[in-house]
């Protein structure tokens, strides 16, 4: 690459000395600044051709210099590298036009791999719409996987491009893709959330596409569905992975012609908006099983994001507590803290409920008592009543009715702040529904006529039950 002019503004020595040398090496020149003033200067009388600056500076915040950088010089790429490592912070370094943002401590190869895309691309991009909000954002976290997921939503957030969020229940995912649409480009249409876990199976196509009056038994009148509800904003389909097949195929249409047709209609309608789908089943797996269309998978899948377990990123545990105290205050509650041995505690913990369970945890601490700084007696105490609650026995010689209980236990205690998603009943019976007749198909070999024997159900039965519950059959199997 020719030698081109960098200019560095940090007021950490030791990162100036750090770029410097990382980019000399490279054979650019570089100038480094202490403070956004000299920057600017430069940035004025022509000089450099990329910028790479810090965020808080002792003069002036690198992000309020974006703005001016961009409309006196808009060809001048600017890299941000910030240790406020907040979703916001990435919004708005990406908002404000800058080409790469870096939450630090970065890898010095990653800084060298923006440097090499910002000098050899082709310019420029246009200028953003601010989102001019100056609110907390509700996502809390700066573990370097969250970083990570804010680098990439800041990307996303101008684009329309589908959205895959994976995770397991409580890990955030409604809350990443409402962010997403809060600071998206689509922010002023409408944020229509499905959960298809929720709706039942028969009834998910009309709900989502609308039928026409006298579609199936049932459509006394027109109705409008989901899609339509969505157009200018963003849809987000949550349990994307329970989703029937036939409704799956229409989905496939969305996505490669960007129309649909309501149930039983005819004409084409445009579809106008921006899906986020999300799961916490492993689609690939289910893909494999013959319940996912496979090209579906793959058009859902162009930007997948996944959200780690809170036991893969305990650092945020600390921050969180924090956040769910705070709401429990501005709720009515009296201030409280945890001390360190009791955030030590629920850092040892696993949190199979995620996110949500350490807000139900918090949330019921700050009502149940009245000490203003929770010890970790109290948190061992409720972490044990959450394991008795869940575990009435060692699983050990379980039986089949005893651990239905202890995943609906875990199931219920994870939403004590509200209820699960209505359609409970059906859901339940079809996670025991679906393995066990899956096995049975196994166990005789994919024949379907000594499996309902084996199960006394009626043949007709079973067949129903297999396309009810989208089981893929092997046939054929030796
Ligand atoms: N990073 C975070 N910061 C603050 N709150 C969070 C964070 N992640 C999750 N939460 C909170 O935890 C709860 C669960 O989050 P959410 O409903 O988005 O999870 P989910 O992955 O969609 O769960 P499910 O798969 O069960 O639907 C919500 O109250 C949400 O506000």
């Amino acid at each position: 690459m020719a030698a081109n002019t960098i200019l560095v503004a940090d007021d950490d020595r030791a990162i100036r000395t750090v770029l410097s040398e990382a980019l000399g090496r490279l054979g650019h020149q570089v100038r480094t600044a202490g403070d956004a003033a000299t920057l600017w200067r430069w940035v004025k009388d022509g000089a450099g051709d990329l910028v790479i600056t810090d965020v808080v500076m002792p003069d002036e915040n690198g992000l309020d210099l974006l703005p001016r950088i961009r409309k006196l010089r808009p060809d001048l790429r600017v890299i941000v590298m910030s240790a406020r490592n907040t979703l916001l912070t990435a919004v708005k370094a990406t908002e404000g036009g800058a080409f790469e943002y870096l939450a630090k401590p970065f890898d010095l190869g990653d800084l060298r791999n923006a440097v090499e895309r910002a000098l050899s691309r082709p310019k420029p991009v246009p200028a953003n719409e601010s989102a001019g909000d100056e609110e907390a954002l509700p996502i809390v976290g700066r573990s370097p996987a969250m970083q990570e997921i804010y680098r990439l939503l800041a990307r996303l957030m101008t684009s329309d491009l589908t959205v895959l969020l994976t995770g397991e229940s409580g890990t955030g995912k409604e809350l990443i893709a409402r962010a997403l649409h809060d600071y998206g480009r689509r922010r002023k249409g409408p944020f229509i959330a499905v959960n298809m876990a929720a709706i039942p199976r028969d009834l998910i196509e009309s709900d989502l596409f609308g039928h026409e009056r006298g579609a199936f038994t049932g459509a006394i009148n027109k109705a409008t569905g989901r899609f339509e509800q969505a157009a200018g904003g963003t849809l987000f389909l949550d349990e994307i992975g329970d989703m029937p097949l036939e409704a799956q195929t229409r989905l496939l249409r969305v996505l490669q012609e960007g129309e649909f047709t309501t149930v039983g209609g005819r004409e084409p309608i445009r579809a106008d908006l921006r899906i986020v789908a999300a799961t916490h089943r492993d689609l690939r797996e289910q893909v494999r099983r013959g319940q996912f269309r496979e090209d579906l998978y793959y058009r859902l899948n162009v930007v997948p994001l996944r959200l780690p377990p809170l036991r893969e990123r305990i650092e945020d545990i600390p921050d969180l507590v924090r956040h769910f105290l705070n709401r429990a205050t501005e709720e009515g509650g009296s201030p409280k803290m945890f001390d360190a041995a009791a955030i030590e505690r629920l850092q040892r913990y696993e949190w199979p409920g995620n996110v949500r369970e350490l807000e139900n945890l918090v949330r019921r601490v700050a009502v149940i008592y009245g000490e203003d700084v929770i010890g970790v007696d109290i948190v061992a105490r409720e972490l044990a009543a959450i394991a008795n609650a869940a575990t009435p026995s060692k699983p050990a010689g379980e039986s089949l009715a005893m651990a239905a209980e202890r995943h609906l236990r875990d199931y219920f205690s994870a939403h004590t702040h509200g209820l699960p998603a209505r359609g409970l009943y059906d859901r339940v019976l079809r996670e025991i529904e679906r393995p066990l007749i899956q096995l049975s198909l196994e166990a005789t070999r994919g024949n379907q006529i000594r499996a309902a024997e084996m199960l006394g159900l009626n043949r007709n039965t079973l067949r129903k039950k297999i396309r009810e519950l989208d089981i893929s059959v092997l046939r054929g199997l030796k």
